[in-house]
């Protein structure tokens, strides 16, 4: 059974700790929070004073996707402000490795996001100390576009790579373009934690939304 995590980039921001409860009622298992820096993607989006303001809004897990350069310097603030658990992408970590025991120290699980044209290779020495995968199924930066059909192959070459290495439980999640079609492929090919920003938050009835991703 995958993991559903609606993001609320596609979330009506006038709104967002309404938007969120919604979405918990609806059946989210996780609440998943883009943050962008206007550098390492095009877009801004927010930082840890609006997460923290969400917050109270729900106990679902906050499943923090950074999007920033130099995430280390930002990490201990994002967990101050209500983070649950936190992903760097290995393209903004010149240490790699120290930013993951950096989180985890901290006692949060840690994920590492590759972007479509990042091989897995990368994860190869950190595959061990890390808690999830996040395999890009579009360029980072923006809801709403088009699912990346490569992402597949990828996905297979990765369960390979963990069952080799006894990982098989190892969270793996997608983001980006998922939908009630895309979801039946990548959980397929290996996928079990699903982001969906307007596969749920331009639905008007999120909970048939969310239980068609399931
Ligand atoms: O991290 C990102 C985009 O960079 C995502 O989490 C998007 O919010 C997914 O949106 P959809 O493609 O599902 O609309
Ligand atoms: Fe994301």
């Amino acid at each position: 059974m995958s993991i559903i995590a609606p993001s609320i980039l596609s979330a009506n921001f006038a709104a967002l700790a309404e938007e969120i409860k919604d979405v918990e009622h609806a059946g989210a298992d996780w609440i998943h929070i883009d943050v962008m820096d206007g550098h390492f993607v095009p877009t801004l989006t927010f930082g840890p004073l609006v997460i923290n303001a969400v917050r109270p809004a729900t106990k679902l897990t906050f499943d923090v996707h950074l999007m920033i350069e130099r995430p280390e310097l930002h990490i201990p603030s994002y967990i101050a402000a209500g983070a649950d658990r936190i992903t760097v992408h290995a393209e903004a970590c010149v240490h790699l490795h120290r930013v993951i025991h950096q989180i985890k120290e901290a006692g949060l699980p840690a994920g590492v996001a590759l972007n479509p044209a990042t091989p897995l290779s990368v994860l190869e020495h950190v595959l061990d100390d890390i808690d999830m995968v996040l395999i890009m199924t579009v360029n980072p930066g923006f809801g709403g576009q088009k699912f990346i059909p490569q992402s597949l192959q990828k996905l297979r070459q990765l369960r390979t790579m963990l069952e080799a290495r006894g990982l098989g439980d190892m969270l793996v999640q997608v983001d980006g373009g998922i939908n009630a079609d895309t979801a039946s492929l990548v959980t397929e090919a290996g996928a079990n934690v699903l982001v969906a920003g307007n596969a749920v938050f331009n639905e008007q009835d999120r909970a048939a939304a969310i239980a068609a991703l399931r």
